[in-house]
């Protein structure tokens, strides 16, 4: 008698793009590290802190779902703004499924349908992306409440002509439904191998996450005007020469140089604090956060810098990396 064929994996492996987009503080960053299960994007209370496109690499045996955290879409004020907006349409028009972001303790409002509006556009079309529309924070409601929600947002595809391709409550803070969105996404990639090397969680060059952590320290308790007119760049990034010695398990020091930028003096004086104690805190904070990323000790070096009116000027807006 032959023996039973062992029963083969028939499900057939996905591998794609996913978009997180929504108004500001919608809780895209949170939900990106729930989903990837570590800290990439960098998380805050404040609105429009994620310039960079960062991305979070989900790895399952049948699937591999790349996330892509954007900026929040939102009406441009500035040049920058409006150079965020392109970032966030090319992003889109290219991800395989888009995850539209509605805090279900907020009111469906004309944030969010403006974005609806931008969406509908990319809808339809030669290649038509799927949305699925994401009420977050679900913990912050009760359940009628959230009904309730759910029906409002269904509505406001209704109210472009279109519907969503799925609607899904989700809490980021304790796990609720967030392997039913992994599941929910993963649905709408197409066959496909793996795109990136298993274990690796992200493909931002560790200058950009570095930047993040800088931008983030910088950022605590400071007033609300800061966070559009901080750039930061990282300078550089060297070992210093004979600092490690691997044969005693002594993990070589790497000199990081990073120049923040404002826009005022004023501003400066914030970000330094009375006779530099507030850098030093800053540097602190970040340094440790640097050393967690890049497993290894960090010497941090932080300037400050003013770059008059940077959010509206071009060319100093390519200086600095925008
Ligand atoms: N209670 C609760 N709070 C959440 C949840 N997800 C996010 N938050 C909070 O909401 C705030 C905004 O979250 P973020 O993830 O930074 O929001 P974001 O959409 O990435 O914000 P921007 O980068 O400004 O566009 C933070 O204070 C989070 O702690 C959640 O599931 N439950």
């Amino acid at each position: 008698m032959s023996e039973q064929p062992a029963v083969r994996q028939t499900a057939e492996h996905r591998s794609g793009f996913a978009c997180l987009v929504g108004r500001p503080n919608a809780g895209k960053s949170t939900l990106t590290n729930a989903l990837v299960g570590q800290k990439v994007a960098i998380m805050s209370a404040r609105p429009q802190t994620t310039r960079h496109t960062i991305r979070g690499i989900v790895h399952r045996p049948d699937a591999q779902l790349v996330l892509v955290d954007t900026p929040g879409l939102h009406r441009p004020r500035t040049l920058l703004g409006e150079r965020l907006n392109d970032l966030v349409r090319d992003t889109l028009s290219e991800v395989d499924v888009i995850a539209f972001c509605l805090p279900a303790d907020q009111k469906v409002g004309p944030g969010d349908r403006y974005i609806a509006a931008q969406l509908a556009e990319l809808m339809t079309g030669r290649r038509g992306v799927p949305v699925v529309a994401v009420v977050t924070k679900a913990d912050l409601v009760p359940r009628p409440d959230l009904v309730e929600h759910l029906l409002s947002v269904e509505q406001l595809a209704k109210s472009v002509d279109r519907e969503w391709a799925d609607i899904v409550p989700v809490s980021a803070k304790d796990g609720y439904q967030v392997e039913e969105l992994e599941a929910v996404l993963i649905s709408h990639l197409p066959e496909g191998p793996d795109l990136y090397p298993d274990g690796e969680l992200t493909d931002e060059p560790e200058a950009v996450m570095v930047a993040e952590l800088v931008r983030e320290a910088a950022l605590e308790g400071v007033r609300d005007e800061l966070p559009h007119s901080l750039a930061v760049v990282v300078e550089e990034i060297v070992e210093r020469e004979g600092s490690g010695d691997p044969a005693k398990g002594k993990p070589p020091l790497l000199d990081v140089r990073v120049n923040l930028f404002v826009e005022r003096d004023s501003q400066k004086a914030i970000i330094i604090g009375r006779g530099g104690s507030r850098l030093r805190s800053v540097g602190t904070e970040a340094r440790q956060g640097i050393e967690k990323l890049l497993g290894t000790r960090v010497y941090l070096d932080l300037h400050v810098k003013v770059a008059k009116d940077w959010q509206r000027d071009p060319k100093q807006l390519r200086r600095l990396g925008f």
